[in-house]
């Protein structure tokens, strides 16, 4: 059988040492039921490794700051208190989220990708006092709204997909992946996960990375 994926990108598609492992090509492509990228990254990737892929346009981005599915675009967040952060970052002598020149803001619509070297207190303080929250993803800390995540991005897509999210099945490895991991009806940690990704997990894989899609991939198809 096939299910709908919410596919977590960093950490989930990636080999240990970065980069997508090419061995997800040929089953994501071939996939009968809808992939969705589910990732913190800024919304320019997600569309592009959709591309180069050869599979649709059916992404949520920036911790679900933005969804587009099928050609249907939404954005959510708030896009001036993260600039805010950034600028209080900036003043008080750290980066404005990553040093320059910044790839991943350069493309980013609505939250704010924080390297980990910034003190998570601090960023904490200065995201709470605009209002915003902080996620870590294990690659970086993410200054968000409270009320966007990877859930709220897939409640849009299952709208737009005409899908419920019960239906779905989820691969992730961190900490923004745990309200996705609720959403959904099963929800697989790959077995480098983090601890809040694991203990929201209905499946942990034995395999890591890849090789723990793989795994739950085969596990999904053959029931
Ligand atoms: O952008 C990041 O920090 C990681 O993104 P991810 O959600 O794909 O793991
Ligand atoms: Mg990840």
């Amino acid at each position: 059988m096939s299910r709908p994926l919410a596919l977590d990108i960093d950490g989930t598609m990636t080999r240990p040492d970065g980069g997508i492992d090419e061995r997800l090509f040929g089953p994501l492509r071939e996939w009968e039921e809808p992939v969705v990228l589910a990732t913190g990254k800024s919304f320019a990737y997600p569309v592009a490794l959709c591309t180069f892929l050869g599979v649709p346009e059916r992404v949520i981005a920036e911790n679900g700051g933005v969804v587009l599915v099928d050609g249907d675009l939404t954005v959510a967040g708030d896009a001036t208190a993260a600039r805010r952060v950034a600028e209080r970052l900036r003043e008080a002598g750290y980066p404005p989220g990553w040093p320059e020149p910044d790839m991943h803001n350069r493309w980013r619509e609505t939250e704010l990708s924080v390297t980990r070297s910034v003190p998570r207190d601090f960023l904490e303080d200065l995201a709470s006092e605009h209002g915003q929250t902080i996620v870590d993803s294990g690659y970086a800390y993410h200054v968000k709204s409270p009320s966007v995540s990877k859930a709220t991005g897939l409640r849009r897509a299952c709208d737009l997909l005409d899908r419920d999210p019960d239906a779905f099945v989820a691969i992730g490895d961190s900490a923004n992946d745990a309200e996705l991991f609720d959403a959904v009806g099963r929800a697989y940690a790959v077995a480098n996960a983090d601890e809040t990704a694991a203990a929201r997990a209905d499946v942990r894989t034995e395999g890591a990375f890849a090789d723990g899609v793989l795994e739950a991939l085969d596990e999904v198809a053959a029931e």
